[in-house]
């Protein structure tokens, strides 16, 4: 017998596999397929082209699941120049492995409309009833514009908690003793990109994103932290998700001498699960912002089952079943299940976290 969600993983991990050979064609062009830079959440051509992938690969074969997803598509209708180009990307972006791409994602979009259609159907509203995929298509769209790091996110949540995780990271080195750095490689793909995956109670792992599939993944693990003074933080590079003021006072406390290493998207979740990083904080910057479930689901998901432990400021599990947002949470804390206590007491006693 299969193991429990082995097809959801294999559609996932290929899924994920060809939106992120998307957005590395968009990434490399010099202007980044911008479509809007200037608000507080940029977005892509390569936001929709990925978007739409990743839903057709689901629809095909799951057509009875719910989807959150980050995008919408009523910007397209609206600008047929805009459609256009995410059309061209999206009907020429296919997986060398044919039957991967036939047979299990059921093949190319039909046309322009229907890439439409498939974006919009993204729109639900979450939940702690049934089979629900929660997708971010390019999680950290800053770093991405910026030349940095950025993710492709698909999680399969049922009855509100993770059951199946994949993250691609395009600019992440392969090789996971790599050391941590949020150094892109300046959009080379030379050694670059890598895709996590995690099914909830079978462990993780990790795999060069050219070599999708079930094939060739590695179990990856977090690095037992012994002393944490000699740990090393992972935060965000925008201040304004996470407070690095806060942080720093973390890291000292901790005896933490070595600067964090700030990394955009769920690259971070991804380099702490196979212990290039120790641990990951998200701390608030606003008393009402809530975290959207796709910036987190799968990275929850993969930490824990590399060893870590995962929770908000306050200790509760991030709870994925109150909707499109962690609307019960604060903030995020990963860390090594051994040392995770200590992590969260240090954080409780800062004033104002
Ligand atoms: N004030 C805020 N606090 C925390 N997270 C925020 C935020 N404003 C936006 N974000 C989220 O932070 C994500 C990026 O995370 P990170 O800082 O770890 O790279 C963004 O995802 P997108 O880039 O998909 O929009 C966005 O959803
Ligand atoms: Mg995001």
């Amino acid at each position: 017998m299969s193991s429990p969600y082995s097809k959801e993983l294999l559609v996932a991990q290929l899924a994920v596999q060809r939106a992120s050979l998307l957005t590395r064609r968009v990434f490399l062009d010099s202007a980044k397929g911008t479509v809007s830079k200037s608000d507080a959440s940029p977005v892509t051509i390569g936001d929709f082209g990925a978007q739409a992938l990743i839903i057709a690969a689901l629809r095909h074969n799951f057509p009875s699941d719910e989807i959150v997803a980050e995008e919408e598509g009523s910007k397209l209708r609206e600008d047929a120049a805009l459609a256009d180009r995410i059309w061209e990307l999206v009907k020429s972006t296919k997986l060398d492995d044919e039957k991967a791409e036939t047979e299990v994602l059921g093949g190319a979009v039909k046309n322009k409309e229907h890439m439409i259609d498939l974006i919009d159907s993204g729109n639900s509203k979450g939940g702690r009833a049934g089979r629900i995929w929660a997708i971010d298509p390019i999680d950290g769209t800053k770093g991405f514009l910026r030349g940095g790091q950025y993710a492709v996110c698909l999680a399969l949540m049922v009855d509100g908690d993770v059951k199946v995780g994949v993250l691609g990271c395009p600019n992440l080195p392969v090789d996971d003793a790599a050391p941590l750095s949020a150094d892109a490689g300046a959009g080379s793909d030379e050694g670059r990109g890598v895709i996590f995956s995690a099914v909830l109670g079978q462990g993780a792992t990790s795999r060069p994103l050219t070599s999708a599939g079930l094939a060739g993944g590695k179990s990856i693990a977090m690095k037992p932290v012994t002393e944490l003074s000699a740990a090393s933080f992972c935060e965000s590079v925008e201040a304004g998700h996470s407070n690095q003021g806060d942080a720093a006072k973390i890291a000292e406390k901790l005896g933490i001498t070595r600067p964090s290493v700030r990394m955009d998207s769920q690259a971070k979740y991804g380099s702490i699960a196979r212990g290039a990083g120790d641990i990951y904080l998200r701390l608030p910057t606003s008393k009402t912002y809530q975290e959207k479930i796709w910036d987190h689901a799968a990275g929850d998901l993969i930490v824990r089952e590399a060893g870590g432990q995962v929770t908000d400021v306050l200790g509760r599990r991030l709870d994925f079943g109150h909707g499109r947002t962690l609307a019960e949470n604060k903030g995020v804390i990963a860390a090594p299940k051994a040392v995770h206590g200590q992590v969260l007491k240090v954080v409780q006693e800062v004033p104002g976290v």
